[in-house]
């Protein structure tokens, strides 16, 4: 479903130069699965899932979504795809309903199936005590409700979500997992990023390791702790990423 080969992004950066955001990363997700990319900030995780979702132009290889080329298709990967950036971005005087049903409309979905799927979404993220609310009134929690409920309005294939838990409370994270999880059981194909080591642990069936642009290790949880003997994935982020600045400082 989602199929990465050697994806680099380079940006010129006026301070620093040329930046290898992304340096030639590769990995594949399948339906049903949940695959994580794990890294600590400027890794390269948001560049990646921009790209995914055809905001950003990858500077050299190939990234397919549902079959799509996200450069030579993007409106075909924009169709298939719901993408969480970490900005939820509402509305201020539109309430949580006008908000959804609105996306609907931009995804096209017909009228008639459109108040249906509205229902069941605000039933399912348990949204209906606040659905007249407006956004300026909203909570967080709630706010990242609407902004999931309009991320798979379309019910798409493929859910990108970008750090989709940060800043929110045990609560609303929690929740938020759990409706990750639940997309799982309908058999989507997921990609999340974050750098909470005990989401990995609990959510994600394969995790990408990745600091300055670059896959360090990926595998299951388990794979990776026998592999690089470490009792936990968080030892392990930490052994890589200590690993990988020594020998560039050896450089
Ligand atoms: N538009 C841009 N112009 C120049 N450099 C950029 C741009 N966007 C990202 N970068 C740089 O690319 C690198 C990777 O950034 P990216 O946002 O993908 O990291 P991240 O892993 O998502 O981290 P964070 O959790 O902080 O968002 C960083 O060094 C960042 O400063």
């Amino acid at each position: 479903m989602i199929h990465v080969d050697a994806l680099a992004k380079e940006f010129s950066d006026m301070k620093r130069g040329p930046v290898y955001a992304l340096d030639h990363v590769s990995f594949d997700v399948r339906p049903g699965e949940i695959f994580g990319l794990l890294g600590p900030n400027g890794a390269g995780k948001t560049t990646c899932l921009r790209i995914l979702s055809t905001v950003l132009k990858p500077t050299h290889g190939r990234a397919l979504v549902a079959g799509y080329d996200v450069v030579r298709h993007p409106e075909q990967v924009r169709a298939h795809i719901g993408f969480m950036s970490n900005n939820t971005g509402i509305y201020d005087r539109m309430t949580g309903w006008e908000m959804v049903e609105y996306y609907g409309r931009l995804y096209g979905i017909p009228e008639e199936q459109l108040q249906s799927r509205l229902t069941e979404i605000f039933q399912t993220l348990q949204m209906n005590d606040f659905r007249d609310v407006l956004g300026s009134k909203m909570s967080t929690g709630m706010k990242q409700k609407v902004s999931i409920a309009r991320t798979i309005v379309h019910d798409p294939p493929v859910l990108i979500f970008d750090e989709p838990t940060s800043g929110l409370d045990v609560l609303v994270a929690r929740a938020v997992l759990e409706t990750i999880a639940s997309l799982k059981a309908k058999g989507k194909c997921i990609i999340f990023s974050t750098h909470i080591m005990r989401e990995v642990e609990k959510l994600c069936d394969r995790v990408a390791i990745i600091h300055r642009g670059r896959i360090l290790a990926m595998g299951t949880v388990e794979e990776l702790t026998r592999a690089h003997g470490q009792p936990d994935i968080e030892e392990v982020f930490f052994k890589l990423i200590r690993d990988l600045e020594t020998e560039l400082a050896e450089i």
